[in-house]
């Protein structure tokens, strides 16, 4: 290395104190050595940073008020500075490169300000520094969407000064010792101007609208607008304390917790556990070089363009070749789409080339693929059949994975010579964009079975999650006494719009109505059917509002009577413009009918408030969740809150369910749930669970030792 260089080499995450400590004294040694002549900063093992420690942010002992003085003490330093960017610089070390004058960075380096994405801001000058560097626009887009960006973008937003393919330290280097003696001042960044837009107020007014609307009641992307209109307004130092100002509101929040919560939980799902002790740590994946889908409705084919986009050759069969065509020009469609959403286009992508993606017909195309995934309608006998010839047909350690959303893996297993090779991969649709991948493992499921789905999970850049085998699994079984709520609450007096405004005002995507119409009412109805709970197989006399002693509503059975299968007929609980519509407008013809139908079967209508719908909605989601815990099909509250996060439109800044019901605080779930209970004695769904009772008695552990108050490790784990 150069004489006149000095390497101050960037330490681990979990030591960001230490490194904090290390940047400053190693400054500050090259500052008193009149023999450097120049400064690189660099990290190790190839990388730069990822940031501030984010267990760092709910710990008492906070270490982030020190990055701010060390970046500027980096920038007033009177000896050039210059980051050597490799792996990421992200957050706090994206703000740390902001502060040098020079930024050199590998080609495949990222950049990005990601605190907006675990409920905070950039909070070391960061929100300062970027708009000066590469003006409000792009720099409003960095900071509010918290998105990484590749170096030859940074390059073109002159985010970094250089790119280099081969060693970005020797990069660094040479270019710290080409600029030594030039002026510094024109790179401090503080120093500069923002630069001017013509229409600057109208601009960031309509941001704030923008973020606003996205954000559904996050409160980071508004502060992130707030922050960089400082720098608009303000002279430097001053937009310095508005930002701190502004980080320490977010700080206190409680978002911020919910949401450096799910990143955390998040990684912790992937340490998975299954009976007999099988674990991430010990099973092995299979290698996956060829895959296979079976059936091309709107879940095969969202998920051959998942294992397509991730370069894993498919086989895509259909039962005919009607169904097979109608399939090819679908997933075409969604290829081409997600090719021109990427960098080279169709070319990255080689999906016309049939040794990455053969559709078929023909079953024995099926004998040399690595795994093979059933998406066919939910329909136990047709999946056993499927399942029965995958394991004549496929070669031995084949892994079989049915897409179902809810039957018994058990049983779909028994038709095969493997059960330990079956396992359910549960995908969302659409599938190709969905991130979660609930994995279900049957009894005979095998550790490497887990692993290999997993490690699927990871190539398809999804959220793989592992659960146990039960009716619905985790996140459906979840979802079943939400959407009775739902539909009972709609018996009792209110509309569907109603609910879907107190739960979209929440922060759900899409209301439980509004997303009952999306799906389509005939997928639950044909469940139901098959259920025996509606349709011919019911017994004569059952009486119209009640299942085996429960509560029941015929609503939604009585809609699919009308042909009311929701957006794909035009109607549902809504009506739409036309069949396959949209927009979902409220329809008198409903409003009608649930008055005619609590006349004809003697329901005083109500006013139901804002509180009780939440309340009934949520609890009985959050009591099931309990329920889940306590049987042992997920290994911790996390499992629920990610696959709820990811899977159901949970808004990730109320962290997902079961977190959620720690911040409401388990008596007060316990005791609305008690009282709902009483008022609706017929609705198992509001008894309140054995287990959130025991855990309010033990005084409301956290949420991270709920767990170990289990009285038997459960016998799914
Ligand atoms: C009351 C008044 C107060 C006023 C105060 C005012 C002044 C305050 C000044 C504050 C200064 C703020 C400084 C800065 O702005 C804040 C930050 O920097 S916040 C952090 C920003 N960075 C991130 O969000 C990056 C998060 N990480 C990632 O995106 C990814 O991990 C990655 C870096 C892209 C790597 O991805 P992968 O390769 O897939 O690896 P993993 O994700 O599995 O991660 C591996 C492992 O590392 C853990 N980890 C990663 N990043 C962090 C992190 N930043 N902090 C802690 N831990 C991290 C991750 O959890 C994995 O570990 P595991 O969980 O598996 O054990």
């Amino acid at each position: 290395l150069s004489k006149s260089s000095q390497i101050v080499s960037g330490l681990a995450l979990i030591t960001f104190k230490l490194f904090l400590q290390a940047l400053e004294d190693g400054l500050k040694k090259a500052d008193a050595d009149p023999s450097v002549k120049a400064v690189m900063i660099c990290g190790e093992n190839g990388k730069f940073s990822a940031g501030a420690d984010i267990r760092g942010f709910s710990s008492p002992k906070r270490h982030g008020v020190a990055l701010s003085p060390i970046v500027s003490l980096i920038e007033s330093s009177e000896k050039p500075v210059v980051a050597a960017i490799e792996g990421v610089a992200l957050g706090g070390g994206l703000e740390v490169a902001l502060g040098c004058h020079y930024r050199v960075a590998h080609a495949k380096a990222r950049m990005g300000l990601p605190e907006v994405t675990i409920g905070l801001l950039p909070g070391a000058e960061g929100t300062q520094r970027l708009p000066r560097l590469i003006g409000v626009p792009a720099a409003l887009d960095m900071i509010t969407t918290g998105k990484h960006i590749p170096a030859t973008e940074a390059l073109k937003l002159g985010l970094v000064d250089e790119i280099v393919e081969e060693n970005t330290i020797e990069a660094a280097i040479r270019l710290a010792n080409k600029v030594i003696g030039q002026p510094l001042e024109p790179r401090r960044l503080s120093l500069k101007p923002v630069p001017k837009l013509p229409n600057m107020e109208a601009f960031l007014r309509e941001a704030l609208v923008k973020v606003k609307r996205q954000a559904r009641g996050c409160l980071a992307p508004e502060l992130c607008v707030q922050a960089v209109r400082a720098a608009t307004e303000r002279p430097f130092a001053e937009g310095v304390r508005r930002e701190r100002e502004l980080f320490g509101l977010l700080l206190s929040s409680g978002q911020a917790q919910a949401l450096q919560y799910a990143f955390f939980a998040e990684r912790a799902v992937r340490r998975w556990a299954a009976p007999g002790g099988a674990s991430w740590s010990s099973a092995a994946p299979q290698p996956v070089r060829k895959a296979a889908v079976i059936g091309l409705g709107t879940m095969g084919r969202g998920i051959v363009t998942s294992l397509v986009k991730a370069n894993i050759p498919v086989v895509a069969l259909e039962q005919d070749l009607e169904y097979l065509n109608k399939g090819r020009k679908a997933v075409m469609l969604l290829l081409e789409r997600e090719a021109m959403k990427m960098e080279g286009g169709a070319q990255t992508l080689d999906f016309h080339n049939p040794a990455r993606l053969q559709f078929t017909v023909d079953f024995d195309l099926l004998c040399d693929v690595d795994l093979v995934i059933e998406a066919v309608f939910e329909n136990m006998a047709l999946k056993k059949e499927i399942f029965h010839k995958l394991s004549k047909i496929c070669k031995p350690g084949a892994l079989l994975c049915t897409n179902t959303s809810a039957l018994n893996i058990d049983e779909i297993a028994s038709a095969t010579n493997r059960p330990q090779q079956v396992i359910g991969t549960h995908f969302f649709s659409p599938a190709h964009v969905m991130r979660l991948l609930e994995i279900i493992y049957g009894r005979h499921t095998s550790p490497t079975a887990i692993a290999t789905a997993m490690q699927l999970a990871k190539a398809l850049k999804k959220v793989g999650v592992v659960v146990g085998n039960c009716f619905g699994f985790v996140g459906n079984r979840m979802m079943f006494p939400y959407v009775q709520q739902a539909v009972f609450l709609l018996e009792e007096g209110s509309r569907p719009e109603a609910v879907d405004q107190v739960l979209e005002d929440f922060g759900f995507k899409i209301g439980p109505f509004r997303m009952s119409d999306l799906a389509g009412l005939d997928v639950g109805w044909r469940s139901r059917k098959e259920q025996g709970l509606t349709g011919p197989s019911l017994a004569a006399g059952t009486p119209a509002r009640q299942r085996h002693g429960q509560r029941y509503s015929p609503l939604p059975d009585l809609l699919c009577e009308q042909g009311r299968f929701g957006q794909k007929t035009g109607k549902g609980w809504y009506q739409y413009e036309r069949a396959g519509g949209r927009t979902a407008t409220p329809d008198p013809w409903l409003h009608d009918f649930l008055s005619q139908y609590r006349d004809t079967h003697g329901i005083q209508s109500r006013f139901i408030d804002q509180e009780e719908i939440l309340e009934r909605c949520l609890f009985s989601l959050i009591n099931e969740g309990f329920a889940i815990l306590a049987e042992g099909i997920a290994s911790g509250p996390e499992h629920l809150d990610v696959i709820y996060i990811n899977g159901y439109g949970w808004p990730k800044h109320r962290g997902g369910p079961m977190f959620y019901a720690s911040t409401v605080g388990l008596p007060r779930v316990l005791a609305k749930l008690q009282k709902y209970s009483e008022a609706h004695p017929d609705v198992p769904g509001l008894r309140p669970n054995a287990f959130l009772k025991k855990l309010v008695a033990v005084r409301s552990p956290p949420l991270k030792e709920w767990m170990s108050y289990l009285s038997h490790q459960s016998p799914k784990l």
